[in-house]
């Protein structure tokens, strides 16, 4: 908890409103395009009396060199393990995927109709094949059998001609309606592949097509990198788990949230334990977790309560991020707690929360699960969005055509727009105009979305 809690749905603290007031009140690119008047100041130094905490912009990391730090993260060495295919979905492959049989692994029918032999007409066989049947009996010449898809080609059948090509008289011979080619809806042994043919390298993700696949070529389980293993620790004493508000009490957002947005991110959340603002509790979680990230949510700024900062420093973890230059969510900070353990702090504003998990825990849990970046890309913005002088700012954004419309409620202690958001746009220092392109980041279940995993 801080003292600022008067000021928590404001979005700009006095100094930064008075840096939009100098730039003309319009912290936007002008007519030609350009967001060059805006570009922002030096931060101001230490003791210079401006009422912004001078320590935040001496330490503070931009925000793509922080998005790029927490992606830099080491994975585990010589982790891989074997994954039933129900349980392998949004995994990325770490080992090749070889064929373990010929694809198909028979001579198949393609149509559902006769397979023939030689040139017709035919005698059609009493007996037909069906598919999953062993070893139909082979053909001679001027012999036809009826014959379903999938199921495997008679030896020394020529042809399959469909059910609605060929007719059979009241003696069940079969004459063709049309000109029949030798080989005709026959799927050779081997046409998709041969056993051992590589069919997918190492890191490939594991999508529902690739499980098909996989299944297809024979296996039950597969090798992939291990989803890393995510511990959430709710901190504050102020926090309800349930009931409506009251005397001061809030209801937990963060609690609810987070697990299955890091789900959604591709982890597994093996515990969230809700901490108080007890500086003892935390350290002891964080020194007994084996977790590969831990993430902490509300005190990391420098009120009271606030023990991350305190229990990081006793604990000699490295911090790699403290404090990113974005809005909302500027206190949010990465550090190194083991080799490979990583601790992100999100601030307790849920909006702010949302920019950290974006920020910091996207790019971690991806390069610890093997995933590659999606590849980014830019939207027009419908109207125009004001920005912070110095900081990129995120704000929730839904999509309708070709254009990103920006949404209201979108302060730091808010998830009333985040909440119908497809995205959040990046905006600039210095804000968008309407119509200037803006990155925008797709929100985990509203993309393509496969490692998207609510269970
Ligand atoms: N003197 C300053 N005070 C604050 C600054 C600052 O620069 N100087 N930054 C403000 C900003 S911005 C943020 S964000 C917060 C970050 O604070 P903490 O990470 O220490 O978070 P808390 O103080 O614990 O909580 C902030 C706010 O969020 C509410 N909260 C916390 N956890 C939850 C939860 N699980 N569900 C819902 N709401 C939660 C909490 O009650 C507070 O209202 O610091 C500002 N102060
Ligand atoms: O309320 Mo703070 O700006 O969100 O990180």
């Amino acid at each position: 908890m801080t003292a600022s809690g008067q000021y928590e749905e404001v979005d700009f603290d006095v100094e930064e409103a008075l840096a939009l007031v100098k730039e003309g009140g319009a912290p936007v690119a002008d007519d030609s395009g350009s967001t060059g008047p805006s570009r922002p100041v030096p931060a101001p130094a230490a003791g210079t009396g401006s009422g912004k905490d001078p320590a935040e912009h001496h330490t503070a990391t931009p925000w793509q060199r922080a998005r790029a730090l927490a992606g830099r993260a080491p994975r585990r060495p010589d982790t891989s393990v074997s994954v039933t295919l129900d349980a392998a979905l949004g995994l990325v492959l770490a080992a090749p995927l070889a064929a373990l049989s010929d694809l198909p692994s028979f001579d198949t029918s393609a149509m559902d109709g006769w397979a023939v032999a030689g040139p017709g007409p035919w005698d059609v066989r009493a007996e037909g094949v069906l598919a999953g049947q062993n070893e139909p009996q082979r053909l001679t010449d001027g012999e036809a059998v009826r014959i379903a898809t999938g199921a495997r080609i008679p030896q020394d059948a020529s042809a399959v001609i469909r059910s609605e090509h060929g007719r059979t008289d009241e003696k069940e011979r079969l004459y063709a309606t049309r000109d029949v080619v030798h080989g005709q809806d026959i799927r050779p042994r081997g046409q998709e592949c041969r056993s051992g043919d590589p069919l997918l390298p190492p890191g490939t993700l594991v999508t529902p097509a690739v499980l098909g696949l996989a299944a297809a070529a024979g296996y039950d389980t597969v090798t992939a990198l291990p989803r890393p293993r995510a511990e959430v620790l709710v901190l504050g004493d102020e926090l309800l788990t349930e009931g409506l508000p009251h005397d001061g009490l809030i209801r937990d957002a963060l609690g609810p949230m987070l697990p299955p947005w890091l789900r959604a991110l591709g982890a597994e959340v093996i515990a969230v334990r809700r901490l108080g603002d007890d500086a003892e509790a935390l350290r002891k979680a964080l020194k007994n977790s084996d977790a590969d990230l831990i993430v902490t949510t509300g005190g990391t700024a420098a009120g009271p309560v606030d023990h991350v900062h305190p229990i990081l420093r006793r604990l000699g973890a490295e911090l790699l991020v403290d404090g990113v230059e974005v809005r909302p969510g500027h206190p949010m900070l990465l550090a190194r707690l083991k080799e490979n353990q990583h601790l992100v702090g999100l601030p307790g504003n849920p909006l702010a929360a949302v920019s950290g998990l974006i920020t910091l825990a996207e790019p971690l849990l991806r390069t610890l699960a093997g995933r590659g970046a999606p590849e980014s890309y830019t939207l027009p913005l419908q109207d125009r969005v004001h920005g912070h002088p110095y900081d990129t700012r995120l704000i929730p954004v839904v999509l309708r055509g070709d254009r990103a419309v920006p949404l209201h409620y979108n302060g730091p202690a808010m998830l009333r727009g985040i909440a119908v958001a497809d995205a959040l746009a990046v905006v600039p220092p210095g804000g968008a105009r309407a119509g200037q392109e803006l990155e925008i980041l797709d929100l985990p279940w509203a993309m393509a979305g496969i490692e998207v995993c609510f269970t």
